[in-house]
Order: structure tokens, then sequence, then C-alpha cells
């Protein structure tokens, strides 16, 4: 059983920075039934432009016969602020002006992620998440959610990601920025306002999230002739638009922009304090050929996280692999939540 559904807030929507929006809404989709115990809850936390059909976009890992599937559990992926899947973003109405937001939209930060998401679990009697699981993005928000909630979380997932946006990634995310910013229709304020410089933010973006050896085994060339018209030039374009076909420049500004600002240690003793609240059973999972969020920062991760585990994968698609490697992440992930389970019992035997 599916549901897409939207929850509205009514109320004030407070933002860390103070700036408030009127009305918040929060498009999600559930899969499955919540058990009377109400422990078999499953929330994923989605990437930069992904949305909450995780059937969809984490196939393999979430399905009818996966590892997480709804016939056992009761699956919650809900869109975050900013993105154009349904929840409040750049290009909704602003009840102030009746007219859409565009860049008047304040900035958010992945706190402002979670405390939607949180308020959406409220709203549906959830209290407490057998897993919390997200990659990138998503980890960094599932992340913050064991920090800010930690009594909450059961087993947490956290998928190449880390624990404060590296000056690497900033940079990636500026540069991507500043393609957006050369087209100036992004300024028009228009619903396709920026997609030339959206393309353009995408093709680099892929230059993060792939490898060297990634595109040598699909875009090398089968002649050797050529003086132009490349494959992987090709492929650069393909992509860029294949996103501006369902993306808009505005919400990839200001989801960009959160993705800078994650910083588990932000108004917190330090990062490391930070992590050490930690309650949930940690699984932390890098990829090897990961450029953009590099096996380093999974490694301090599972160094500060209490207890956590860490397992590496190797990934000729470099950082997207955690959406590609789905029969790798469900053998080790299964793994791990056996083993928690099993820690579980002897815990309560010990106790009983
Ligand atoms: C409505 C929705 O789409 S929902 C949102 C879906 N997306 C998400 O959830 C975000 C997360 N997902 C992703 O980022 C991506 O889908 C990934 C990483 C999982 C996979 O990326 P893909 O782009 O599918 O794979 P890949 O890099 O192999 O590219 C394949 C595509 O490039 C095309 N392509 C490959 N080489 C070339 C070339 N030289 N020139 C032109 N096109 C090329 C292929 O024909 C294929 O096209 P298609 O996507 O239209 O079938
Ligand atoms: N490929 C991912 C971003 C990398 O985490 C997405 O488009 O959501």
């Amino acid at each position: 059983m599916s549901t897409t559904a939207t929850y509205t807030h009514t109320k004030l929507f407070k933002l860390e920075n103070g700036k408030k929006l009127r009305k918040l809404e929060i498009a999600y989709q559930t899969y499955g039934k919540l058990n009377a115990k109400k422990d078999n809850v499953i929330w994923v936390c989605h990437a930069l432009t992904a949305n909450a059909d995780v059937l969809d976009w984490w196939k393999g890992l979430f399905g009818n016969n996966d590892l997480f599937n709804p016939e056992e559990h009761f699956i919650i992926c809900a869109n975050v602020l900013g993105s154009n899947y349904g929840t409040t973003n750049p290009l909704s109405i602003n009840p102030v002006t009746g007219q859409p937001y565009y860049l008047a939209f304040p900035e958010f930060t992945i706190r402002d992620l979670v405390a939607a998401h949180r308020l959406l679990a409220s709203y549906l009697g959830i209290q407490h998440l057998k897993v919390l699981i997200g990659g990138s993005l998503g980890g960094q928000q599932a992340l913050e959610w064991a920090i800010t909630d930690s009594k909450s979380v059961d087993n947490l997932i956290l998928v190449a990601t880390n624990a404060v946006h590296s000056p690497w990634g900033i940079a990636f995310n500026e540069s991507q920025r500043l393609a957006i910013s050369t087209d100036r229709t992004f300024y028009a304020q228009q619903p396709d306002g920026g997609l030339k410089g959206l393309k353009a933010a995408r093709s680099i973006a892929l230059l993060s999230y792939r490898t060297y050896e990634a595109y040598s085994a699909t875009q090398l060339e089968s002649v050797n002739d050529k003086t132009g018209s490349f494959r992987a030039a090709s492929y650069q374009n393909y992509q860029g638009e294949k996103l501006c076909k369902r993306f808009n420049a505005y919400s990839y500004w200001y989801l960009s922009k959160a993705m800078d600002s994650h910083n588990v240690g932000r108004s917190r003793k330090s990062i490391v304090d930070a992590l050490a609240l930690v309650k949930a059973n940690t699984l932390v999972i890098g990829i090897e050929n990961d450029v953009l969020f590099p096996l380093c920062e999974q490694e301090f991760l599972a160094k500060h996280i209490p207890g956590a585990a860490l397992k590496s994968i190797s990934s000729a698609y470099g950082h997207d692999g955690f959406l590609i490697e789905t029969d790798i992440l469900t053998n080790i992930i299964g793994t791990f939540l056996k083993e928690s389970a099993n820690k579980k019992i002897i815990k309560l035997h010990k106790t009983a």
C-alpha cells in the first residue's frame, strides 16, 4: 500500500536564521502499514534532487522484494523544504505578496529540513524510528536528526555523507551557483529562470559525483579519428538538460546553500561533541572512489559516533554509487540490522 499526501503546517515555521515561513507544505509518501507496536518505521531522507518516491529512486534497496519492503515496514520519505516535488519551495506562492517567492525565499539550513520533517513525524504520530537512513544531503539530515532527537532513532544509517560540509564541497556548490548566476534569466524571476545556468551547474556537479573510471567505461570513443563531437561532451549536455526537465534553478540554488550550511558543531560545543550525542546504533558507509564526500569523512563520523560501525565499498560510479550499488548496500545494511537486532535480544535477556 502506498500513499502520497501533503501535510500543511499552518503555524509559523521559524527557520534557524530567525526568518519565518507563514505556511509550510510537506509532500510525503508512505508505503506499507504502521504495526501495532509502531516499531517498523523506516524513515528515508533524500538527497539533492530526489523526491518522496523512494521506491522509484532507491530501487534495489527499497521495493516489494527488497530489504526495505512495504510488506514488513512502514516506509516514509518526505520531499525536503526548498525542493520542487510538492514541498514549499521558491516557486511556491508567498502568502504575503500572492506571488511566487523566487529569490525572496528565505535561506534555510539542513537543520531546517530536519525540523520540518520532525513536524511531519509528529503529525503522523511517529515517535520512534526503527531505521533512519540517508545518503549525501540525505545523510546530513539523518545525522542532524539523530543528534537533535537522539532518543527517537534505533538504527542510523549514514551513506556517503559527512559531519560538516567540506571547503571542497562548498567550492563545488559555489561554482555551480556561479554558473547559474551567469544566466541573466535567473534574475528575471520566472519559473524557467536560470535553466541554462542550471544545465551548466549539473554538468559541473556530475564531475564530483562520478569518476575518471566511470567516464572511461561509458564515454570512451570507439574510433580514433575524431577531433570534436565527443561522447563525453554529449553526455554532459544530456545530463544537464535531463535535470532541467524536472527541476528548477531556484530550488537548486537554495538547496546547495543548505548543503553548505551543514555543520553539526554549529552552536554546539564542537563537531566531536555533537557526534558524541548520537545514541542510535550507527552504520556509516563510505565509497572509496567518492571524490565529493571522501572516505576520510566517513572515517571521522565512525570514529566519533559512539559504537559506530564503518564499512567501505568500491564503486566506479564514485559518489553516485550510493544510489546505484544497491546489492552491496543491501548486503551490508542487512547484516548490520541483523546484528543490531541480536544485540537488542541479548541486552533484553541480560536485563530480564
Ligand atoms: C521524475 C524523476 O526523475 S525523479 C528523480 C530521479 N532522480 C533522483 O532521484 C536523483 C537521484 N538519481 C540520480 O542522480 C541518477 O538518476 C542516478 C545517479 C541514480 C543515475 O544516473 P543516470 O543519469 O540515470 O545514469 P547514467 O549516468 O548512466 O546516464 C544514463 C543516461 O545518459 C544517457 N547517455 C549516456 N551516454 C550519453 C552520451 N554520450 N550522450 C548523451 N546521452 C548519454 C543515457 O542514454 C541515459 O539516458 P536516460 O537517463 O534518458 O535513460
Ligand atoms: N545525484 C544526486 C546528488 C548526489 O548526492 C541527486 O541528484 O540527488
